[in-house]
């Protein structure tokens, strides 16, 4: 995928500012509907089983993260999908904390079956749990000392028959049979909580957009992790520190230029 696609893509979202329903944790709530708005899109966040099949609805893409999972929650992440599905809205599901109980892990799984997912984005530890593999974790993060990210998210892709985006030092894009890695990003990222569920609903805006323009949704997943490592890179700097980071963030993920993209992308196709 050329930088200048991946460009094209993220005008074209700041373009049709795409309506993104979250239905996400307690902890990212802030930092995802302010990301998403950085970005061009519009966030918003229900979570009353009254309404999330209305709100799915008429989204432009739908994202389920299960951080802080109650059983009430999970009935409307149901809800939520089962309308996006019947409405053709695209749905990205983010299991966070797979794994690490029961709970998360059963629960990823009756979503994945009842829901059709479009995208999965998780970490290494997340996805390979959802599919019965074992890797390392603790808590919501993932070990270190795994095996190979590639050949996990490829396996992962033919059997949930979704794209599944694993992200780490690189992140994994593939639908199991077209496969990208992009490089770039920054360590201080994962000393900051909710870049990877901010990321997931970034990708969730992506999808929105390409649904529009009838792209593939995975072309979109790979822009998202493209643009994003880019606008951390930028706001990384010399010296980060968390608080700063997170701020500065939010300003690349706004100004992030055409240009900055087409310079600063590193994609590769595997
Ligand atoms: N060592 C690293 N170097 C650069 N970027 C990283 C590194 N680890 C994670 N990232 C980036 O941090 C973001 C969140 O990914 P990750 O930490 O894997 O998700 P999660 O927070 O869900 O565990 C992604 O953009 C990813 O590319
Ligand atoms: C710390 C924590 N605990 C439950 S959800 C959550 C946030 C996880 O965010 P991310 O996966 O983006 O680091
Ligand atoms: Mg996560």
């Amino acid at each position: 995928m050329e930088n200048q696609a991946i460009a094209a893509l993220w005008q074209q979202v700041r373009e049709t500012n795409p309506l993104v329903h979250n239905i996400t944790n307690v902890v990212v709530t802030n930092f995802t509907a302010n990301g998403l708005l950085a970005l061009g899109a519009s966030p918003v966040m229900a979570y009353a089983k009254e309404e999330v099949a209305d709100m799915a609805a008429i989204a432009g893409a739908l994202v389920l993260n299960i951080g802080t999972l109650s059983a009430g929650e999970v009935e409307a992440m149901l809800l939520a999908g089962q309308s996006a599905n019947a409405h053709g809205v695209p749905v990205v599901f983010d299991p966070v904390g797979a794994g690490a109980t029961a709970f998360r892990t059963d629960t990823s799984r009756r979503l994945l079956r009842e829901v059709k997912v479009d995208v999965l984005r998780g970490n290494a530890a997340e996805i390979a749990h959802v599919v019965g593999e074992s890797w390392t974790i603790k808590g919501v993060d993932a070990g270190s000392g795994g095996g190979d990210a590639v050949a996990l998210a490829q396996r992962a892709a033919q059997q949930l028959g979704c794209i599944v985006v694993i992200t780490g030092e690189e992140d994994v894009a593939t639908d199991g049979d077209t496969t990208y890695v992009v490089a770039g990003g920054h360590p201080i990222l994962t000393r900051v909580t909710g870049t990877g569920c901010l990321l997931t609903s970034v990708i969730g805006a992506f999808a929105a957009a390409a649904r529009g323009a009838s792209r593939p949704l995975l072309e979109g997943a790979v822009a998202a992790l493209a643009g994003y490592s880019v606008a951390a890179e930028q706001a990384a700097g010399e010296r980060p520190a968390p608080g700063s980071f997170a701020v500065r963030f939010l300003d690349r993920l706004a100004e992030l230029s055409g240009a900055d993209i087409e310079r600063g992308a590193r994609v590769r196709r595997v």
